[in-house]
């Protein structure tokens, strides 16, 4: 199984990088693990407690569970993928089962953060855009899709998020293979990538 770890800053277009190469893939042939459904599930915190954590955070996430996932499909096994909502702040009741493919991509702000992770991944990628752009987009997304208003996002911006992404987040970039600038559409990066892929398979297929 070929794995994949793409990183980046919130709202620095990993999920859109993740779309586009799956355009170019056979679906049958691709799993993508995101991280956001593996933050650590709170069932005794209200949901004024949730609201208040800091999510940005490597302790924010289970990467025990995500580890154990990722072993368990390199080793042929299927797991259950938990769901995480962004309106609730916790794991849903849901989970979704997955069977191993022959591409696992597995991507979050922090995945290239973790050592023990980070040792899985066979190409390391970092998705990569200014932070003013970042923030621009997380408005947009938080507002029109996770039932957030300005005033949180900001609050949460200049609480959390930015002084997690300058510790955590963007020395993480030193550890990829492969960096993609996001300013702009990015469609030679994405096919940089998935050619690296396709190859990749053809040569474990040979
Ligand atoms: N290259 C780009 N140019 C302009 N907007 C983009 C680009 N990549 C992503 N976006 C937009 O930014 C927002 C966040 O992108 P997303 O892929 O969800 O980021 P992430 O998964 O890193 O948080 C989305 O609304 C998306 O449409
Ligand atoms: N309950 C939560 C959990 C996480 N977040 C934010 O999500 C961001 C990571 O997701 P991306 O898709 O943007 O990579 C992270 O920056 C957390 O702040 C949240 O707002 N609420």
């Amino acid at each position: 199984m070929l794995t994949i770890g793409i990183a980046g800053g919130t709202g620095s277009g990993k999920t859109t990088v993740v779309n586009n190469i799956l355009k170019q893939l056979d679906s049958n042939q691709v799993n993508v693990l995101t991280q956001d459904n593996y933050y650590h599930y709170n069932p005794n915190l209200s949901f004024d407690e949730r609201v208040k954590l800091n999510y940005d955070h490597p302790r924010s996430i289970d990467f025990d569970l995500l580890l154990k996932h990722v072993q368990q499909l390199k080793s042929g096994l299927p797991i259950n993928e938990p769901l995480y909502s962004f309106i609730t702040h916790s794991r849903t009741e849901d989970v979704t089962m997955i069977q191993p493919k022959e591409i696992l991509i597995v991507e979050g702000i922090l995945v290239l953060a973790d050592t023990e992770l980070r040792k899985e991944f066979d190409v390391k990628v970092f998705v990569n855009a200014d932070s003013d752009e970042r923030l621009i987009r997380r408005i947009r997304r938080d507002i029109q899709e996770r039932g957030r208003d300005l005033e949180e996002v900001i609050e949460r911006y200049q609480t959390t998020l930015k002084p997690m992404h300058e510790e955590f987040i963007q020395p993480s970039m030193a550890f990829a293979d492969i960096i993609i600038p996001t300013m702009k559409k990015n469609t030679v990066a994405i096919d940089v990538l998935s050619s690296v892929i396709k190859n990749t398979l053809k040569v474990t297929h040979n």
